[in-house]
């Protein structure tokens, strides 16, 4: 039984970024999302449709040229609006405490020149106050909650394998015992082996009552680990849905999202045709309707709501036979 009250709730979240001449580009357009503590949701879609930028606002990392709107409410005993909290409220009591990143490229997020017991004890150190003897044994039971060996410890990033370097970084997430994890890409250059461990790890500390707000394109990654799963495209939220009939029948709702699974080399292997629009000259209506077989007049003129955990003129009711099949 997932807890009553969310954790995290976006409500009507845009983020544009003002660009020379005036102009903007919309990144991500009124999005609106809930997650439970122990939940997990994966934020899928393709390469440049806002993920990232979703997951820098929640953090308060957007660049200068950035402005928001709505809100995003982190819940606890001090609540809390990410997007309108001062920098200083984010750096001292929410990055790393109430909120742990697990990157992208974690190799590349490691110092080169330190070995990972150095980042950790200056993580233990800064986020839980331990000091003196008590950090070895802090440091060594970091690391094991991320399942990272001790007898690494002494190495450096260039000296761990792509899945160490993923667990020192998880590792470095849970230090703070934040309640949401976000994951950003965490297993993008991964083999397939290693995602799918990288995933049943991140798994087990959602298990263990952890939100995890995982965004990625890898969609075999977001069936492994997803409780729910929200699809983006052009900045929007298309499709929110339970994952297991999500991937599973009657599969997704919204035409995109359901090309989106059949263009899985396990599926029917049919790329979407064209491309995403640019977010600085967004379609007039629905951004997908150019690429969608379904798209009628009223698609080219209105941007369909979020409507039953579905944004779509058109959305697909029935198992429908999948394109490519026989
Ligand atoms: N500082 C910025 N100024 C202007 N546009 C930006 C800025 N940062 C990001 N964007 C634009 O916002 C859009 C969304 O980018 P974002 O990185 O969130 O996509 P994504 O879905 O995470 O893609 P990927 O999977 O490739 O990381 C892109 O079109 C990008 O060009």
């Amino acid at each position: 039984m997932k807890p009553a009250k969310p954790l995290l709730t976006v409500d009507g979240m845009s983020v544009r970024f003002r660009m020379p001449g005036g102009r903007y580009v919309a990144a991500v357009s009124d999005v609106s999302l809930t997650l439970h503590p122990g939940e997990c949701l994966v934020l899928v879609g393709e390469s440049g449709c806002g993920k990232s930028v979703l997951a820098s606002a929640l953090l308060g990392l957007l660049p200068g040229n950035a402005e928001t709107a709505g809100r995003a409410l982190l819940a606890g005993d001090a609540p809390l609006d990410l997007l309108t909290a001062s920098e200083r409220t984010l750096a001292r009591t929410v990055r790393g405490r109430r909120i742990g990143l697990v990157p992208q490229s974690p190799a590349a997020h490691l110092t080169p020149v330190r070995t990972v017991r150095s980042h950790l004890r200056e993580t233990v150190r800064a986020l839980t106050g331990v000091r003196g003897t008590a950090l070895d044994p802090a440091v060594e039971a970091a690391a094991a909650r991320a399942a990272f060996p001790t007898d690494h410890l002494d190495r450096h990033p260039h000296q761990l394998s792509g899945g160490l370097a993923q667990r020192a970084a998880t590792a470095l997430a849970l230090v703070g015992d934040a309640p949401l994890l976000l994951a950003d890409e965490p297993t993008t250059g991964l083999d397939r082996d290693l995602v799918e461990r990288t995933a049943d790890e991140l798994r087990r500390h959602v298990d263990a009552g952890h939100a995890l707000l995982m965004i990625t394109h890898d969609l075999a990654a977001a069936a492994r680990i997803a409780d729910r799963v929200a699809v983006m495209y052009a900045g929007r939220v298309v499709e929110t849905a339970d994952a297991g009939p999500f991937f599973g029948t009657p599969g997704p709702r919204h035409p995109y999202a359901r090309r989106l699974l059949d263009a899985l080399p396990e599926r029917a292997f049919t790329p979407i045709p064209g491309m995403p629009p640019e977010l600085g000259a967004l379609p007039e209506g629905c951004a997908f309707a150019p690429r969608c077989d379904r798209a009628e007049a009223a698609c080219t003129r209105t941007v369909p709501a979020l409507s039953a955990g579905v944004a779509c003129h058109h959305p697909l009711e029935e198992v429908q036979p999948r394109a490519g099949a026989a």
